[in-house]
């Protein structure tokens, strides 16, 4: 059996240019091509309808939006979504994430400190510790937070009453979160990938707002290339603007896009190394599986968690990948894009 090369393993997820995960530069590049209203919003049809009625609904009411809690993989206009409600609610924002609150202090002080009916957006829920969940659990309910005075016997429990607000909360494994959590939300959003016509959109979109000249196959093959996930559609449109600055007057046409695109080593699903190591491991390590997650893992030097929130999700999508009871199996849309024969199942008669 072949030996799998691992001279180059353990890229880090970041590192990548077709990661759904938010890189170090992203951030300001992110901001300003994020959409700010709903209407603004491409794709997502499902979650925007229901989402628009229970905005209509609370503006008329006068009260705060219903919690909102937002799921799907990594890019997919997560974060975006929160800002837009506030936005469309005309109210305050806030922005946290369960890493980032260690102690009962750092929640209790943004709690205390809400504005009436704002929105607070609690990115990645699902790595909240569960003191922590605990105590949000009366504040989502009855806008009550107890606070214990003291401790030991002397303890006293002083209940502090919060402003309405709408927790908005966003995470990539829904399934983490325990059933007490999620019966506190009254609406909750799925984010589907893109298809490749939204995602042309959404290239053609940021390259009217960075003043990028593209025409319509230029979009269209850099949003073939993008693994359904906006935020990849961006940054590999950041990257080709480069290119066709550098090589081709600044314009972005399909064959510009293609020469920057396979410069980039991207192929035509938006596979990079990675993608192919892990398929190739499967393949020829496994016999095309079922191999565990944690087997897989190992053997890619890559972290379980990284593989299930980002890299599998979308190869699952594509078919190039299935998930079984008994691990992870190679399909046969795999073999074909890699090259290799598919070996017949030996019959057990
Ligand atoms: N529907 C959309 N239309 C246009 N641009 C979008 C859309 N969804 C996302 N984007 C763009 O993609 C980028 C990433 O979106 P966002 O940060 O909202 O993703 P996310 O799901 O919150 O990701 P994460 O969970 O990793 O934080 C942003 O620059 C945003 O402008």
């Amino acid at each position: 059996m072949p030996k799998i090369d691992l001279t180059h393993a353990r890229s880090t997820e970041a590192e990548r240019l077709v990661s759904a995960g938010k890189a170090e530069d992203d951030d300001a590049f992110e901001l300003k091509l994020r959409p700010t209203r709903l209407a603004e919003f491409i794709g997502q049809e499902k979650a925007k309808e229901q989402l628009a009625i229970a905005l209509e609904a609370a503006k008329s009411r006068g009260e705060a939006l219903d919690h909102v809690l937002l799921f799907g993989p990594p890019g997919l206009g997560k974060t975006t979504l929160a800002t837009i409600i506030a936005n469309e609610l005309a109210v305050g924002y806030q922005q946290t994430s369960g890493p980032a609150l260690q102690i009962q202090g750092d929640l209790t002080a943004i709690l205390t400190n809400l504005r009436e009916k704002q929105v607070l957006f609690l990115d990645e829920i699902h790595r909240l510790q569960p003191v922590l969940e605990e105590k949000l659990y009366t504040a989502l309910e009855d806008y009550k937070l107890d606070i214990i005075i003291g401790q030991g016997p002397a303890a006293r429990t002083h209940v502090m009453e919060i402003r309405p607000f709408t927790f908005v909360a966003a995470t990539t494994r829904p399934g983490l979160l325990s059933s007490p959590l999620r019966s506190r939300f009254g609406i909750l959003l799925r984010l589907e990938f893109y298809t490749d016509d939204q995602l042309r959109f959404v290239v053609e979109r940021s390259a009217e707002v960075l003043g990028v000249p593209i025409d319509h196959d230029g979009a269209a093959e850099i949003a073939m290339r993008s693994r359904g996930t906006p935020r990849i559609a961006n940054r590999l449109l950041r990257r080709v603007r480069d290119y066709a600055q550098v090589r081709a007057q600044g314009v972005i046409d399909r064959p510009t896009a293609q020469a920057a695109l396979s410069l980039l080593e991207v192929d035509a699903h938006g596979f990079d190394e990675l993608d192919r190591r892990l398929l190739r491991t499967i393949i020829e390590k496994y016999d095309g599986g079922p191999v565990g997650l944690n087997t897989l893992a190992a053997a890619l030097a890559e972290e379980q968690d990284a593989l299930e929130e980002v890299y599998e999700p979308f190869l699952i999508q594509i078919g190039f990948l299935d998930r079984t009871p008994r691990g992870r199996v190679a399909t046969r849309l795999a073999y074909e894009h890699l090259g290799i024969e598919m070996p017949r199942k030996l019959s057990l008669f």
